[in-house]
């Protein structure tokens, strides 16, 4: 069986850069795979080109070279005027709440608007809204109001609710906890791992957080400078990384567990010579 999504060597260079210096390339030929109903966790320091990779799998940039795959169809270039975000079958969950939902609109009309989109009667659309908010844990007078009168972590639930409405069988989740407090971060991982489980749906979930990251992944991606140094099981990847790279990054990731502490100074004494070790907050 074909994953459900599968990149090959997928290259990247947005344009621009003026007419003698191109910008450079920042995916260098990025290779890797989901399964049907799992999470793969990308992470990475600001800048490796996490969310690039997000953006192309949606559409939203295109690959100047290798290929994207969806169920077993090649999507790595859409016809002009196309975003893959209309599709049914993928869907993105964005880092911020606050901008990615329509002030203008009520929750009944942002949860609806996807299914209106593609021609399902209004009627038939607004019924729908009050499961989807059940789903994601908020009352059904929800729908009656603005996106600016929830919190952060209710407004990431409507975001959710919006991106599950299409029953998408992946949905991009770039750094959708970072802006929430850790009580929050872990109730919003915990929703998202029920509707997996319940759905059936996959996520590339893309963090530069260690810790989201062993929380909900099965595997784990790492990368650097626009390159996958490292993949495998979110606990070996989170605990023992291979990759020199990845040990620096866990090093570097904050951490209260004494065990991890104590695993970190035996890595850190490891690494001294090789290179330049990060310190551990
Ligand atoms: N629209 C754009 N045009 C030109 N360069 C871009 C654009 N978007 C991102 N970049 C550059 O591409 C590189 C990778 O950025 P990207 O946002 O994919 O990294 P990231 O790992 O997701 O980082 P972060 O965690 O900070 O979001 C960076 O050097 C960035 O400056």
């Amino acid at each position: 069986m074909n994953p459900l999504l599968q990149i090959d060597d997928l290259r990247l260079r947005y344009p621009g850069g003026g007419f003698r210096r191109r910008l450079p390339e920042v995916l260098k030929g990025v290779s890797l795979h989901i399964e049907a109903g799992e999470t793969l966790g990308l992470v990475g320091e600001s800048g490796s080109g996490k969310t690039t990779v997000g953006r192309a799998v949606l559409g939203l940039a295109q690959a100047t070279g290798g290929t994207i795959t969806f169920e077993g169809q090649d999507i790595t270039h859409l016809p002009a005027g196309r975003n893959r975000g209309d599709a049914r079958e993928i869907q993105v969950v964005f880092q911020d709440p606050y901008t990615s939902l329509t002030p203008a609109l009520q929750v009944r009309g942002i949860l609806s608007e996807p299914l209106i989109a593609q021609g399902i009667a209004r009627s038939d659309a607004e019924r729908r809204v009050s499961s989807l908010l059940d789903r994601v844990g908020l009352p059904k007078d929800s729908a009656d109001r603005f996106a600016r009168e929830f919190s952060g972590g209710q407004r990431q639930r409507i975001a959710i609710a919006r991106a599950l409405a299409l029953e998408p069988r992946l949905i991009v989740c770039d750094e959708p906890v970072s802006a929430l407090d850790l009580t929050t971060q872990a109730r919003v991982l915990d929703l998202l791992i029920e509707l997996q489980r319940n759905t059936g749906v996959a996520y590339l979930f893309i963090t530069h957080d260690l810790a989201v990251v062993r929380h909900i992944s099965h595997r784990v991606a790492v990368m650097y400078q626009g390159e996958i140094v490292e993949t495998g099981p979110a606990a070996t990847v989170t605990r023992h990384p291979q990759n020199d790279y990845t040990k620096r990054l866990l090093l570097a990731a904050p951490t209260a567990d004494p065990d991890a502490q104590a695993e970190r100074r035996a890595a850190r004494q490891a690494l001294r010579g090789r290179a330049e070790v990060p310190t551990a907050s």
